[in-house]
């Protein structure tokens, strides 16, 4: 099994790993636009981003020129306390950030197949690479939609996968759900990983040192070491 290494930042609360984090992402951010007069950054859901997005909501960006995306979706309607694009609506596109661009993986009416194949189309038709990817990690070490109980998880995690966008299929997701694949994940010049709390820094810890857990496959495959950012 290949060695891997992360670059860890540890903060000391949690407030100021959010303005840590929303600071490099202001940076990246600006030095996209500055390049290729744009930027798209994708955003994680569930519980531990939303202090992040309101912090970063507030940053000096070019925000008209920015697109936000989503990292993964659960195949719910933007209505349902489940959806990762009302989290972010609700949390990131406020304030300074109200003037940047959304597009999200959900599509209603739609099978979970044709959705993804719409959203990859509108992702390509942006700009790859994404400029700048926010990853987040549940406790039993899955990050984006790559749970380890995921229906074809090596496809999934591969890092020739020529999809950006695949259904996902896991009965421990809850629900079907979208994420971006791996080389639309690792063809980000930066991709950060937001985790919160002891047990997750644990997971980490055992990730590190040879646990097979489908975060590890970033790490392992990521152009240089992903940025961790973890408070207590
Ligand atoms: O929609 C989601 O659930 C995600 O994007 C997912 O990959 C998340 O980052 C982790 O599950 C961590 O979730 P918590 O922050 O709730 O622990």
């Amino acid at each position: 099994m290949a060695a891997v290494t992360v670059d860890l930042h540890e903060l000391p609360t949690r407030e100021a790993l959010a303005e840590e984090l929303s600071q490099k992402v202001a940076y990246v951010l600006t030095a996209a636009i500055e390049r290729r007069g744009k930027a798209l950054l994708a955003v994680s859901g569930g519980t531990t981003p939303a202090l992040f997005f309101r912090t970063l909501s507030d940053a000096h960006i070019d925000w008209p020129r920015v697109t936000v995306t989503l990292v993964d979706e659960r195949f719910v309607p933007e209505d349902s306390p489940r959806s990762n694009a009302r989290l972010a609506r609700e949390n990131l596109l406020q304030g300074k950030a109200a003037a940047a661009g959304f597009t999200g993986l959900f599509r209603e009416g739609m099978t979970i197949e044709t959705a993804a194949a719409e959203a990859d189309g509108v992702l390509r038709k942006l700009g790859l690479p994404i400029d700048a990817v926010v990853l987040g990690m549940g406790g039993d070490g899955h990050t984006a939609s790559f749970f380890p109980d995921a229906d074809q998880l090596p496809a999934l995690l591969s890092p020739t996968n020529e999809a950006v966008v695949a259904p996902v299929h896991a009965t421990s997701a809850g629900e079907p759900r979208l994420t971006l694949t791996m080389p639309a994940i690792i063809g980000a010049p930066f991709v950060a990983l937001h985790i919160e709390g002891e047990a997750k820094r644990q997971v980490l810890a055992s990730v590190l040192r040879g646990k097979d857990l489908p975060i590890r496959a970033v790490f392992e495959h990521a152009r240089k070491p992903v940025e961790v950012f973890w408070a207590p």
